[in-house]
């Protein structure tokens, strides 16, 4: 039997270390003096004190080569919401998951693991307002990856045993925002361009979460630093958010006209619009085998523009002293000066 070396406490994991939130932890990791082993299946860049295993987390040889003497492991790799293929949400996302369990208590005698996952988790499309984490996961989740990711969570908070020395926590960030995002800013500028953001879905009154990237990160690097056998948050979720919930459609704006492009101004019906979106997918559904067409205006996209959902982050504060590090005003600021070829040109 091979013989178990316990880890260095300062070397850490990030699967999905490559991606727009892996990144921003890497990097702060590094700034804390840890040594970090990003595994993904791609390289987005290079850092020093940082080494790249690249591969599927569905491989756990793979996987155990990359967790080789770490002692705390973040999960924060998925398929991007915007894809629907269901086959792959249940695989990464799933099976996936499992790997990464198995792998982590194969691969050391104390192992910590803190998963990211979403606080769509309990969003059935309906308002939430300041929702804690006691609200229940949503019976008919909205889309493929709302359903693949509560499973995930369900199997990271089931598998915390302190007996065998491992330990779980889930985050549950909301609308991560900042730079180098591969989605909000330029799914937002794209749809400007094409002429879309004309329209305010709703009266525009509907309060949301957004999160600066840099409060995420905090989020998780309070909770790996606190998760220890006799800590209250073992096997428990927590939501991350700015704790400043704002109109959907006024940070729409505020990213929008920081960029050069006029805010939307006109009204339209949330229930109409949403009826066209569920047609649309409809259609797509039954054209597939016969032409490809991905609406911009999903059912999943217009609840989320149209409804309430903002979270409590109260247990965060009161388990692990979470407070958020970076404010919207400050978070929007960076993130717009972030991307000056996305601006409007003159
Ligand atoms: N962006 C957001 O607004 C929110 C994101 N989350 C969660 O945060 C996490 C990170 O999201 P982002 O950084 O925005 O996504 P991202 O797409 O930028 O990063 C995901 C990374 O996972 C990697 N990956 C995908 N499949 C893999 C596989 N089979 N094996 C190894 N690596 C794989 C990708 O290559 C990518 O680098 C995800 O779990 C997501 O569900 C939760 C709430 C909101
Ligand atoms: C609050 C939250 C969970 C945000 C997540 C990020 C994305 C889901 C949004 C980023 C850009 C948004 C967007 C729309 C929906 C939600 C996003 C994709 C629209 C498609 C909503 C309807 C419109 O009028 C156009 C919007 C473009 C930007």
């Amino acid at each position: 039997m091979a013989t178990r070396v316990r880890p260095s406490s300062k070397r850490c994991a990030v699967i999905g270390g490559s991606g727009f939130l892996g990144r921003h932890l890497v990097e702060k990791l590094l700034d804390r003096g840890y040594a970090v082993s990003v595994f993904d299946i791609r390289q987005g860049y290079e850092l020093p004190g940082v080494s790249f295993h690249l591969g599927d987390l569905c491989d756990k040889q793979a996987l155990l080569s990359a967790l080789k003497d770490v002692s705390l492991v973040f999960h924060c790799a998925s398929p991007a919401p915007a894809s629907d293929d269901r086959g792959l949400f249940e695989k990464v996302n799933i099976q996936g998951t499992r790997t990464v369990i198995e792998a982590c208590i194969e691969s050391g005698v104390q192992v910590k693991l803190v998963l990211t996952s979403s606080a769509s988790v309990v969003f059935e499309g309906k308002d939430i307002k300041n929702g804690s984490e006691t609200l229940p996961y949503a019976m008919k989740p909205i889309d493929y990856y709302t359903e693949t990711k509560i499973q995930q969570e369900k199997l990271v908070l089931k598998a915390c045993d302190k007996e065998k020395g491992f330990l779980t926590v889930a985050i549950r960030p909301h609308g991560i925002f900042g730079p180098r995002d591969p989605q909000l800013v330029p799914i937002l500028v794209d749809t400007a361009r094409r002429g879309k953001m004309k329209f305010i879905i709703g009266d525009g009154t509907n309060l949301v979460d957004f999160t600066f990237v840099e409060n995420v990160v905090h989020g998780h690097i309070l909770a790996a630093e606190r998760l220890r056998p006799d800590s209250p948050i073992c096997g428990k979720a927590y939501h991350i958010t700015n704790d400043e919930p704002v109109r959907f459609w006024d940070f729409m704006s505020e990213v929008l006209v920081g960029l050069g492009y006029p805010a939307p101004r006109y009204h339209l019906p949330y229930i109409l619009v949403y009826g066209l979106a569920l047609l649309l997918w409809l259609l797509a559904m039954i054209l597939r085998p016969l032409v490809s067409f991905k609406p911009t205006f999903t059912p999943m996209r217009v609840a989320l523009a149209g409804t309430h959902h903002y979270y409590s982050c109260d247990r965060a504060k009161e388990d692990m002293g979470y407070k958020p590090v970076v404010t919207l005003k400050e978070g929007i600021t960076r993130t717009v000066q972030s991307y000056p070829h996305l601006r409007k040109e003159a």
